[in-house]
């Protein structure tokens, strides 16, 4: 009889992915066609290599905007690709190995075999226009998200998909967000409300208005019912967001996704129009991702999902000391960050009830 010489092998072990890996996969989809957008279409590293470069110096020298180009920097900061010394952009030493073309050992070709993939290219239009423009794979002539949002099939497909990861996150903001002295919130762009219903859940005394443009408006009415929250806890006001008055009853104003798909003079102009509407003593709370700049680059998932916002949308993920500038910018005070799960965060400030307090 034969006796094998091969051992038997073992079974192949295999992790499962997580939550936070199943959301990461979509949120940092855009990441790498930046990375191919910047080797190929600008040959960054090589720019850099010979010359370190001011944030300016780079966006006047390669002609593109200042939203993508943060994105860019922020990213590639977090990726080890970039550091930034005292103001100036200098690579890193894989950076001028394998990404210069001063060097031997670079493969800057190799990245750029993919510079013609439709998405790279639609990156580097954003790079250099500032304004995104990557919805319109079989959408016709409705290039923007916005727009889309405003109609019915998109709107739905949309407000089913906040709706899931809702599922997912609420229960966290609901532990995060302590709501005990709160009487009333108000869900701006609150999607199908299902933030709001997971705080009415915890919080007994709490009422909550969603505040949604049509068409989601309907959908948020048609989910209050389905969970079977009166009118007494939850109703919905159609209207848009930077032109309609909010109500002046909430003590609590959530803006939850909602942030990071606008550039910082729109966020500012929500953030001033709840500063003004909210009771006196009251809170904001913006729950989304917010790399956590205090101490050094972002971390990879985060810097990775601002990619896919700022290629998408007209924002980007705001790190804690942007939105800590531009919260107090407004009048807020007591600034907060708590890290949630999946990389999301939430950021609570404080509209003081008396000035001189
Ligand atoms: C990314 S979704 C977030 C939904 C929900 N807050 C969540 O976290 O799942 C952004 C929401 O903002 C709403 N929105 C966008 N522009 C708006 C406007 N001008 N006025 C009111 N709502 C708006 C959209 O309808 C959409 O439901």
């Amino acid at each position: 009889m034969l006796h094998s010489t091969l051992a038997t092998p073992l079974p192949i072990q295999i992790s499962e992915p997580d939550i936070a890996q199943v959301i990461r996969w979509r949120d940092s989809s855009y990441a790498a066609d930046l990375y191919i957008a910047a080797v190929s279409w600008l040959d960054l590293f090589t720019y850099l290599d010979q010359s370190p470069a001011t944030e300016a110096e780079l966006r006047r020298h390669f002609q593109i905007k200042e939203r993508p180009t943060r994105t860019m920097i922020r990213l590639f900061e977090s990726w080890g690709l970039l550091v930034n010394i005292d103001g100036k952009l200098l690579v890193t030493a894989s950076a001028r190995r394998y990404l210069s073309r001063g060097s031997n050992e670079n493969i800057s070709s190799y990245i750029a075999t993919m510079k013609y993939k439709s998405s790279v290219r639609e990156i580097y239009d954003v790079l250099r226009q500032g304004a995104p423009d990557t919805w319109h794979v079989e959408r016709g002539d409705t290039t923007n998200w916005d727009a889309l949002m405003q109609t019915d099939d998109f709107a739905d497909l949309n407000t089913r998909g906040m709706e899931e990861r809702g599922r997912i996150f609420a229960p966290d903001l609901a532990r995060l967000l302590d709501c005990t002295q709160d009487t009333a919130v108000l869900d701006v762009g609150g999607g199908s409300g299902v933030y709001s219903a997971h705080l009415l859940n915890r919080y007994p005394n709490l009422s909550a208005t969603i505040f949604e443009r049509p068409p989601v408006d309907q959908l948020a009415t048609r989910c209050l019912a389905e969970r079977k929250l009166t009118a007494a806890r939850a109703r919905v006001i159609a209207g848009d967001m930077f032109v309609d008055p909010f109500p002046e009853t909430a003590s609590l104003h959530l803006y939850s996704h909602v942030l990071h798909n606008w550039g910082p003079e729109k966020v500012r102009l929500l953030l001033d129009k709840s500063y003004q509407s909210l009771l006196p003593g009251g809170r904001v709370a913006v729950y989304s991702c917010h790399p956590d700049d205090r101490g050094g680059p972002a971390p990879v998932a985060e810097a990775e999902y601002s990619v896919l916002l700022t290629t998408g949308y007209e924002g980007c993920c705001y790190s804690f000391e942007d939105m800590r500038s531009l919260m107090e910018g407004v009048g807020f005070q007591h600034v907060d960050y708590r890290k949630s799960i999946c990389n999301r965060s939430l950021i609570t400030a404080r509209k003081l009830a008396n000035r001189s307090a």
